[in-house]
């Protein structure tokens, strides 16, 4: 099934891990076998394996590409630079167990970078090497990626666009993204970003990306839910194939091993005529999710607003999860509705897209970020707590408001970027110190 966007001219095929199939010349995929000895239209089959061969049947994920040169094509890899973009946890940093929260990530004045040269990771954990593990970035871009595709070795990306509209050409095809959406681009797979509105004169780009170097995102398990709410699978977009058609060398940015590689190409990689299979980078309307909540009194787990989980070894217990706050009603009796006072055994990276967070109404900005790691105490602030400890409860819309929580397992170590180059909000945890002991025995 194709669907389109209204927001763009781009075609889509519906649904999410399912077996797409697309070609951008008629009769260019071979029928009833994946490598004919002469492939159509004189394309070369190539296949990319994002899971191991043998990965359980519902896990694997492949896909077959026919293309006009096969990616071996290129030429030799020299090392280059991107020192704000790291890569894992240095667990032996010495951090200590305090909140953390900066300030929305400025612009940096004269500085032009594409999506790969902006990106600053916040904190990171895990290890690529060992598959464990996700990092926090921001991108800050200026510029397009023009005759420059770049492939992540290390993992996939899930881009949380916050300003600015993106386009990402893949090798399966172009996905539009905006803010209010986000793109899941897998590991390996070639790709560049172009900004529309940036270019149109709008300002530069910036959004969030979650790196992920384990298990791939999926759908989170429904359970007593049932078969439909939360992120449904129609809702998610993959791309129809197209190539680009214009002759002349690129450039082949690679991160391999939490280092960058470049090697010219005399060609375009975006060349795939027509693929399928269920390995392909995905977009999603966060208007789209089918937000559950409480319809009787308290405030549910916040895993009750998973769009995507990657999950680690141990069942329940994610290497990461993918969390929106999204607009949504507050109808619950005698309850306090913004989070409670908690310490969670899972480390919290959380980011505003727009409007408000209710636990901080005040002090979070769309573009900036905040770290709670594991067992560090958080909730609301003293003004979310006064309002809502005599908030007349009255049905009540939360609007205009996208925050979102990248949810680890293993705790986050911010870079030396993030303390001390980005804007750290040093008063953060005085934003609690007026709850005072009320205590009336
Ligand atoms: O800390 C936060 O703001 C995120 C969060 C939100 C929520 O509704 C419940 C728990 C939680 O960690
Ligand atoms: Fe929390």
């Amino acid at each position: 099934m194709t669907a389109s966007d209204p927001s763009s001219s781009l075609r889509y095929q519906s649904g999410f891990g399912n077996e797409y199939a697309t070609e951008a010349v008629a009769g260019a995929l071979p029928q009833g076998r994946n490598s004919p000895q002469r492939a159509p239209l004189q394309l070369y089959p190539e296949l990319i394996s994002g899971t191991a061969f043998t990965a359980p049947r519902h896990q694997n994920r492949r896909s077959w590409l026919y293309r006009r040169q096969p990616s071996v094509v290129a030429g030799r890899y020299q090392a280059w630079a991107q020192p704000l973009w790291t890569t894992g946890g240095d667990r032996a940093a010495a951090l200590a167990p305090e909140p953390l929260r900066w300030h929305p990530i400025p612009f940096e004045a004269g500085v032009e970078a594409d999506f790969v040269e902006g990106m600053r990771t916040l904190a990171a954990n895990g290890d690529a090497d060992a598959q464990t593990g996700v990092a926090a970035h921001v991108y800050l871009a200026t510029k397009s990626m023009d005759r420059r595709a770049f492939v992540n070795a290390d993992g996939e990306l899930l881009v949380v666009p916050q300003q600015g509209r993106l386009r990402i050409t893949t090798e399966l095809g172009v996905l539009d993204v905006k803010p209010g959406e986000i793109a899941l681009l897998p590991r390996g797979l070639a790709f560049k970003v172009a900004l529309p509105d940036t270019e149109a004169g709008a300002g530069p780009s910036r959004g969030y990306v979650c790196e992920n170097y384990g298990a791939q995102f999926r759908l989170p398990e429904l359970g007593p839910i049932g078969s439909n709410g939360l992120a449904n699978p129609r809702d998610f977009m993959a791309p129809v194939a197209a190539y680009e058609d214009t002759a002349g060398p690129y450039e082949l940015i690679k991160k391999f091993g939490g280092r960058f590689w470049r090697a010219p190409a005399s060609n375009t990689p975006f060349n795939v005529v027509a693929w399928h299979g269920n390995l392909a980078p995905v977009k999603y309307d966060t208007v789209n999710f089918m937000t559950i909540g409480s319809i009787s009194f308290d405030h549910p787990d916040p895993s009750i607003f998973t769009v995507l989980t990657s999950p680690s070894d141990t069942p329940g217990t994610a290497n990461c999860d993918f969390v929106i706050f999204p607009p949504r009603w507050l109808v619950m009796e005698d309850t306090f509705r913004p989070p409670w006072y908690h310490r969670n055994l899972m480390s919290e990276f959380m980011g505003l897209v727009y409007g408000e967070y209710d636990a901080k109404p005040g002090g979070f900005k769309p573009g900036g970020a905040s770290l709670h790691n594991a067992m560090v105490p958080h909730g609301p602030d003293e003004e979310a707590f006064e309002k809502a400890s005599s908030a007349n409860l009255q049905p009540q819309k939360l609007d205009n408001t996208l925050a979102f929580m990248f949810e680890s397992r293993y705790r986050f170590v911010p870079t030396a970027f993030a303390m001390e180059t980005a804007p750290l909000d040093h008063d953060y945890a005085d934003c609690w110190a007026g709850l005072k002991d009320q205590f009336k025995a």
